[in-house]
Parts: C-alpha cells; sequence; structure tokens
C-alpha cells in the first residue's frame, strides 16, 4: 500500500568547497553550499532596491545589461570616476547570507555587489575585480541564486589558460590570492535562458585612509 503520509523529505547537505585547478589562479568552488536557495532567491528579489547602473563604454554612457545594488557597511566606501559610492544599509537576508558565506570563507566581507540577470540576454562584460579598494589579492565570494548560468575565466596574458563553469543557484564560487591580478572573468549571454538569476558577489574593501 502507499504510503498515505510521506515523510519529509530529507534536505540535501551542503556541499564542502574544493579547490579548482586553473594555473595563476586560486579558486575555490561548491557546487550547493546554500540548500534553500530557492527561498533565498524570493527574498533577495524582493527586498533589493534593483536598479539600472550606467557604465561608460567608448566614452559613452549606456545602461549596464542588468539589474543591480551594491550594500555593505556605511564605511566600505569606494571612489569611481572621482565620484563617491555610499553603500546600502544590509537587507535582513542580505546580512543572513553574508554572514553565512563570511564563516565559510573566514572572511570578513563588508559589501556585496547583488546583479539580477533579468533573462539569458542580460549579462556581464570581460573584467578583473581589481580596484585599489579591494587590495593587492582580493578575495571575492560568488553565491549564485535562481538560473544556472555559464561563468567563463580567462588569462589576461595567455590566451591557452581558461575555464567555463556552470554556476547552479545555491553555488559558491571563491576567486583569491592572484586571480584577478592574472584573468578576466564574463558572464555570457544565454539566449535560451528565461529564467532570471541573481549573484551576489561579496567583497571587502578596505576604506581609503583619510
Ligand atoms: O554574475 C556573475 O556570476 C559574475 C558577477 C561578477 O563578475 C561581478 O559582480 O563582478
Ligand atoms: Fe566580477
Amino acid at each position: 500500500m502507499d504510503d498515505l503520509f510521506p515523510q519529509d523529505p530529507v534536505p540535501p547537505a551542503a556541499e564542502p568547497l574544493r579547490a579548482l585547478a586553473l594555473p595563476g589562479a586560486d579558486l575555490l568552488f561548491s557546487p550547493c553550499a546554500f540548500t534553500d536557495a530557492a527561498s533565498l532567491f524570493a527574498q533577495v528579489m524582493a527586498e533589493v532596491a534593483w536598479s539600472t547602473h550606467r557604465l561608460i563604454l567608448f566614452g559613452r554612457q549606456v545602461d549596464a545589461p542588468r539589474l543591480s545594488c551594491w550594500m555593505g557597511d556605511p564605511d566600505a566606501v569606494y571612489t569611481y570616476s572621482r565620484t563617491r559610492f555610499v553603500p546600502l544599509p544590509w537587507t535582513p537576508t542580505l546580512a543572513q547570507i553574508r554572514s553565512r558565506v563570511t564563516q565559510l570563507c573566514a572572511v570578513p566581507f563588508n559589501s556585496v555587489l547583488c546583479n539580477l540577470y533579468r533573462h539569458g540576454n542580460d549579462s556581464m562584460g570581460w573584467h578583473s575585480d581589481d580596484e585599489p579598494e579591494l587590495g593587492p589579492a582580493p578575495v571575492i565570494a560568488s553565491v549564485s541564486l535562481g538560473a544556472t548560468r555559464r561563468f567563463r575565466l580567462h588569462h589576461r596574458q595567455d590566451a591557452a589558460q581558461s575555464l567555463a563553469l556552470m554556476l547552479p543557484a545555491g553555488s559558491l564560487l571563491v576567486m583569491r590570492g592572484d586571480t584577478q591580478r592574472h584573468y578576466r572573468h564574463d558572464l555570457p549571454k544565454a539566449p535560451r535562458v528565461q529564467a532570471p538569476r541573481i549573484n551576489l558577489t561579496f567583497r571587502r574593501i578596505f576604506p581609503p585612509a583619510s
């Protein structure tokens, strides 16, 4: 006879962070660090004040192909194009994810860049996260929620060195050491993907000496 009272599903265990081999980079990855990714996605989606950031591309201002929000401690200020950017205060869910990521990485992250890729035509171009405020060897912890998207790393000097990685909901990718110095990364368009994805890159900003 069928079980009329099925047991509660056993929640899947979180996967530990493991090193990924890529010469000149220092990467840690867990495909499933957050087993509650679905509820985190809904909460982050609703809590964050999403807006379109403007980028300067070939000397012209254009809308970034995604929505973003920068959040952090009040002193996690950075300067870009002679403008001072003060972060928005932590929302409850981002504060909770920050403390979990801080524990997993043993790094005192003080800010997060939230990105919402509304569909597969939203993307992020090739770049390194190497602003001076991040220090010489930034540790960046990237949490993915929602649709799985492909993330790529490309060596700045050696075209033979590259890596493509699918980032599923609940995954955690940590870039540290010389990764930003030696590599660029991007999130290419994926025209067949219709569902939204949220990415959270936790960062440690060293406030400039005043
Ligand atoms: O969406 C991603 O996985 C990458 C985001 C990223 O590179 C960034 O926020 O600097
Ligand atoms: Fe980045």
